[in-house]
């Protein structure tokens, strides 16, 4: 299927597979270069596991492609359609300011999207400039790639370049695009888009790309669209409980924000919550929480619904039948949600094997973290260490009964303690990306044009669960601070 394409000295190997889909799913559209492009900040290792040569890619040309000055041998840019419900609104949408290159096919044969965001205008740009400023930018790089070590399905960053130019968001600010590497970026959207703008045969030729693309192994045999619609839901499932168990709050799960991949996509307002509390919300315009912590499992089945509609006419011919098995499969969400969260859960408190009463246990851990606004993270971790002295929550007559219901849930397995410590330490991590250590960086690199701080803190984060003293002043909370951390859709 992959035609052979002619290797470049940097290593691209691009195939566009997007770009055999019936035209309705994408507009081509090369980048709008941009006048003096400078890479800002290059992954490395991620460029090596593409099969790209970091230094080819630091070269004047490299640099060019990654701005979007150069189009490589290959590659065949082409804005995506989607359309999205947007805090429950139905609006269409597209690539706005996002062009896909096409897929780099590495050397072992894996196919990876090759993304430029900030690229410039496409028809789907409505009002906008079709370019990023460099502080959001760098901010999608810092939390992906965080994301990506603490084991999470993510997007990645393999590139950010400035482009010499301003935008104008509130302020004028650096412009910048940002490479973004994904398994594909087939959202809900797409196909909401597709089902409703375009031909059933639109809709059967992306259900049958996604199936190729991502789950291969379906079943001649089995209704295959059925089947999607199962492996989408099973891996955000999977998705959603990895956020609960680390405090990772999207902040904008619209419909053109879930990926089928089952990645973790589009950074803008995301945050990590400090203080446990199931109703934490950052983003500015989420005013009824929507999108609060607490409120992500029910989402991501409000998503998946919507994404189970695009597909019932490929369900089964009778609409009656149709719509009972996706409701079937729907109902399947929460309860593979909390088998996942459950599991990873047992895994934070150091526990191996299945008891009635662990989800008790674990629900009154969190009620005291909620009421003594005890911080996630390092309450996990100060549990981990055993040192409870190191927590608010110490103290508390009820965290004591707490501490003596846990150790004795801890003592009925089999497992040495040295064992259940083993397990906590590579379940709780000691390092999340913090607010105020990202905003840092951001402050550091944009005003001041100095990276070492973003350095400093990629270098740590590439490595969460190490818990090294020398990562000791990265879990440190920030200073009391009267007014909530606010996060803004990145722009
Ligand atoms: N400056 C801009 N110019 C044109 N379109 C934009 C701009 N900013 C956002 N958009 C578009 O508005 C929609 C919602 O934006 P949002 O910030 O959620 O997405 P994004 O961060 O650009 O993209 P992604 O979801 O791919 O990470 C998207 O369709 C996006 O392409």
């Amino acid at each position: 299927m992959t035609e052979k394409k002619a290797i470049t000295e940097t290593g691209w190997n691009f195939d566009n597979s997007y770009a055999r889909l019936p035209k309705s799913v994408f507009t081509r559209q090369d980048p709008t270069p941009v006048r003096s492009p400078k890479l800002i900040i290059l992954n490395d290792p991620l460029a090596t596991s593409l099969g790209l040569n970091v230094e080819a890619l630091q070269s004047n040309d490299g640099v060019a492609v990654l701005a979007g000055n150069q189009i490589p041998e290959g590659a065949l840019p082409l804005a995506q359609a989607y359309a999205g419900h947007q805090f429950g609104h139905f609006t269409l949408l597209g690539d706005g300011r996002a062009l896909l290159l096409g897929e780099q096919i590495t050397p072992p044969g894996e196919r990876f999207d090759i993304q430029l965001k900030g690229s410039g205008r496409t028809p789907y740009s409505r009002r906008g400039d079709g370019r990023a400023a460099l502080g959001p930018m760098l901010r999608e790089y810092i939390i992906s790639e965080a994301m990506h070590a603490l084991g999470i399905a993510t997007t990645r960053s393999l590139a950010v370049v400035t482009s010499g130019e301003t935008v104008i968001r509130e302020t004028g600010q650096p412009g910048a695009i940002l490479t973004r590497v994904a398994a594909s970026h087939l959202r809900v959207g797409t196909f909401q888009y597709v089902s409703n703008w375009g031909t059933a045969q639109d809709l059967q030729a992306l259900a049958d790309y996604t199936l190729q693309r991502h789950f291969p192994e379906v079943d001649a045999d089995e209704n295959r669209y059925l089947f999607l619609l199962q492996e989408v839901i099973k891996r955000q499932a999977g998705l959603i409980a990895k956020w609960q168990l680390v405090g990772f709050i999207h902040g904008v799960m619209n419909t053109d924000n879930m990926a089928l991949s089952g990645e973790t996509i589009d950074y803008g307002p995301c945050a990590f919550m400090d203080a446990y509390d199931p109703a934490t919300v950052f983003s500015s315009i989420d005013m009824h929480g929507r999108y609060a912590y607490g409120n992500q499992p029910p989402i991501a089945a409000w998503n998946l619904a919507r994404f189970a509609e695009t597909l019932l006419p490929l369900l089964h011919e009778g609409e009656e039948q149709a719509v009972e098995l996706a409701e079937d499969a729907i109902s399947d969400f929460t309860e593979l949600y909390h088998r996942n969260w459950l599991a990873g859960m047992r895994g934070k408190l150091g526990i191996f094997n299945e008891e009635q009463e662990d989800e008790s246990l674990i629900e009154g851990l969190l009620n005291m973290m909620q009421k003594y606004s005890a911080d996630y993270t390092n309450t996990f971790r100060a549990l981990t260490f055993d040192k409870p002295e190191d927590t608010v929550l110490f103290g508390a007559t009820e965290f004591a009964q707490w501490h003596e219901l846990w150790q004795a849930r801890l003592a009925r397995q089999q497992e040495p303690k040295a064992s259940s410590h083993q397990l906590m330490r590579v379940s709780n991590p000691a390092l999340i990306p913090r607010n105020h250590r990202v905003e840092d960086a951001l402050e550091a690199a944009v005003k001041q044009g100095d990276y070492s701080v973003m350095e400093r803190l990629l270098d740590v984060l590439s490595s969460p669960y190490e818990h090294s003293p020398e990562q000791a002043d990265y879990s440190t909370l920030p200073a009391l601070s009267t007014s909530p951390y606010r996060t803004f859709c990145g722009t």
